[in-house]
């Protein structure tokens, strides 16, 4: 079975317009918008505090609550849940690496899978199987059998991007991926977005580091408390922090 998506005629992927998120009476986000289109990676930026991961989790409808037009291949997902959001191929990689520690490498995998997709125009999206998945992260291909707990950070960041690539999503909200693990990893990290990009899946990144950002990405947005205080090209944000902006803090 495969599902197949409406919208995307634009190359639309992700809309954002006016969004505003609340934790309990704390109002965090403050009118956001931006977008993301096919075969894009974009960068969302900000020092700590900004406002980043709570954008991720507006869209991903994981606020308590949140205002504003989220639309995702052409539906309103402003007020839909998120199992249903991940459901539509929108892939979401938290910062805190949400993999089942008690599962192994492969049954971790498992918990991710749905169905092949496709575009508007009827072609198949970017699909992926265990082995590809595997042959991919060659990390993980190394310890199938072993226990999610009993893995490196880098390892379970891997481990939640394989995981949510078994999802087959139009568009992946990856959260960080350097943060905290070794250069090494974060090498591994950044190649693996070009793969992916290269495949044919968006990405928004949330990112504090402005040299892994501008390995990856073709355009970045800065949220500054909440409010996004720049939108443009990878090469006009160096430009201005060169230029002494130091919107980004890294
Ligand atoms: N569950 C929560 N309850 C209340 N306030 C929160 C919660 N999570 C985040 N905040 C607050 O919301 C604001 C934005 O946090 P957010 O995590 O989105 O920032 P960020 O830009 O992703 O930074 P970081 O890299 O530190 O995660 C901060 O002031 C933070 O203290």
């Amino acid at each position: 079975m495969s599902a197949q998506m409406p919208g995307a005629a634009t190359g639309l992927l992700l809309q954002v317009d006016q969004l505003n998120a609340w934790y309990g009476e704390a109002h965090i986000l403050f009118d956001v918008g931006l977008e993301v289109r096919r075969g894009e990676v974009v960068a969302l930026m900000g020092r700590n505090g900004a406002g980043k991961s709570t954008t991720l989790k507006a869209i991903m409808g994981l606020v308590e609550r949140r205002k504003g037009v989220v639309q995702f291949m052409g539906q309103n997902i402003a007020q839909a849940d998120a199992w249903r959001i991940a459901r539509l191929g929108l892939g979401y990689v938290p910062e805190e690496r949400r993999i089942f520690s008690a599962l192994t490498v492969l049954e971790n995998l498992e918990v991710g899978r749905q169905p092949p997709r496709r575009w508007a125009d009827g072609s198949l999206a970017s699909q992926w199987s265990v082995d590809e998945l595997l042959a991919f992260f060659p990390n993980l291909a190394a310890m199938p059998q072993r226990p999610g707990g009993q893995m490196s950070g880098g390892e379970q960041q891997m481990l939640t991007v394989a995981r949510t690539l078994m999802g087959n999503p139009y568009l992946v909200l990856l959260d960080e991926p350097s943060e905290g693990v070794a250069p090494v990893i974060v090498e591994q990290m950044a190649q693996m977005i070009l793969q992916l990009k290269q495949r044919g899946v968006s990405i928004l990144l949330c990112e504090q580091n402005l040299h892994f950002a501008r390995l990856v990405s073709d355009r970045a947005y800065v949220l500054e408390k909440g409010t996004i205080q720049f939108a443009g090209s990878m090469q006009a944000l160096i430009d201005e922090e060169r230029a002494g902006a130091k919107r980004i803090g890294v």
